[in-house]
């Protein structure tokens, strides 16, 4: 029997593709796939893995015999999961290589964001030194702080752990509450939105970009929190009105903003790029090698559980 046929888009670490490589008949060529040569030739494969591009209409149309897709990471918002389910096609993603990775680089944006690492840079760098007496140039401990989770699923609740070793108190908003049991051992505590928005120090966002969670942090948000708070964004720009938060940081609404994912993505407004109170990262939550690798391996067990075995392992569209 002839082996299947993968195509593995994006830029993916070579040594997260040895399994997949000895299971199946793999292309992988960065240098020539633009999204017009997927379109082209994705007929002819079974399987996906996904990066660098949409899975739309027209690319799953394209993909007349495949049978999976599976994401390299964990959000599918890049990917019509509806559409090709109707099409027979699994799409599957990798929850857990993404997690203590995208924790971790949160948990760099919070203490970078509170204790000002780009302003500080940025005035050493220039051969300048500033009194950090004076209260413009002082940051915010978190010891004793409130960390407000928006979303605490496997990476959310990753940041509470690391945050709660230095000292902060959590709470946590998400439709799908913890059950007390859990709370309780990762010793978080569930509020309502508001509460959320007004006790929390730092807010952090982890939940996926949905309907219900587009636009959600806006003027009005920004208005009731404090104004000495800070939000990190290392889940989906779209959670964030950009254009309110530039407002919002502009006129000391809040105190100041860690960024990793952009409402304009890859683009990012002057406007935002002058501020002093935030920090910005290029959607860089999982971009390690080792974090990378994992993923790899973890979307190559997807394509082989399913392309060779027959189940569908991480399925997101059942
Ligand atoms: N910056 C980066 O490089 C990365 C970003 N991500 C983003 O992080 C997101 C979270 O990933 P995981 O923790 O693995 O997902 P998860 O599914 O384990 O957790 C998401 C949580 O958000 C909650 N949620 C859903 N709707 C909500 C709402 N309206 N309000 C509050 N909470 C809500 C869910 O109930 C769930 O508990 C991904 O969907 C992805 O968009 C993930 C990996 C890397
Ligand atoms: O943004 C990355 C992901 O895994 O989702």
């Amino acid at each position: 029997m002839s082996k299947a046929k993968v195509l593995v888009t994006g830029i993916i670490p070579e040594q997260g593709l040895k399994e997949l490589k000895e299971t199946f008949d793999v292309f992988y060529d960065p240098e020539i796939e633009t999204r017009d040569w997927i379109l082209k030739h994705l007929k002819e494969y079974d399987g996906l893995l996904l990066m660098g591009t949409k899975a739309d209409k027209e690319l799953i149309d394209a993909g007349s015999n495949l049978k999976i897709i599976t994401a390299n990471g964990v959000g599918f918002d890049h990917i019509d999961i509806d559409y090709a389910k109707s099409k027979g096609i699994v799409v599957s993603n990798c929850p857990t290589g993404v997690r203590v990775p995208t924790a971790e680089m949160t948990f760099a944006l919070i203490l970078a964001t509170v204790r000002r690492l780009y302003l500080y840079d940025k005035i050493v760098r220039s051969g300048n030194w500033v009194d950090v007496s004076e209260q413009q140039y002082m940051g915010m401990s978190l010891q004793g702080k409130t960390l407000g989770v928006y979303g605490m699923g496997r990476i959310g609740s990753e940041v509470a752990k690391f945050c709660q070793a230095l000292g902060m108190n959590v709470i946590y908003n998400d439709p799908h509450r913890l059950d007390e049991e859990l709370e309780q051992k990762l010793g978080v505590k569930y509020v309502d939105f508001d509460t959320l928005i007004k006790e929390a120090d730092v807010i952090t966002l982890h939940a996926p970009a949905l309907p219900s969670t587009t636009g959600v942090f806006n003027s009005e948000v920004f208005d009731k929190m404090k104004d000495t708070a800070y939000i990190v964004n290392a889940a989906r720009g779209v959670l964030i009105k950009q254009a309110d938060l530039i407002d919002a940081l502009k006129n000391g609404k809040i105190a100041g903003a860690g960024l990793d994912v952009f409402e304009t993505e890859p683009n990012i407004p002057e406007e935002l790029r002058k501020l002093d109170n935030v920090i910005m990262s290029p959607h860089a939550g999982t971009g390690t090698l080792e974090a990378r690798t994992a993923i790899a391996e973890e979307a190559s067990k997807n394509l082989i559980s399913y392309l060779k075995d027959g189940k569908p392992l991480n399925q997101v569209n059942k």
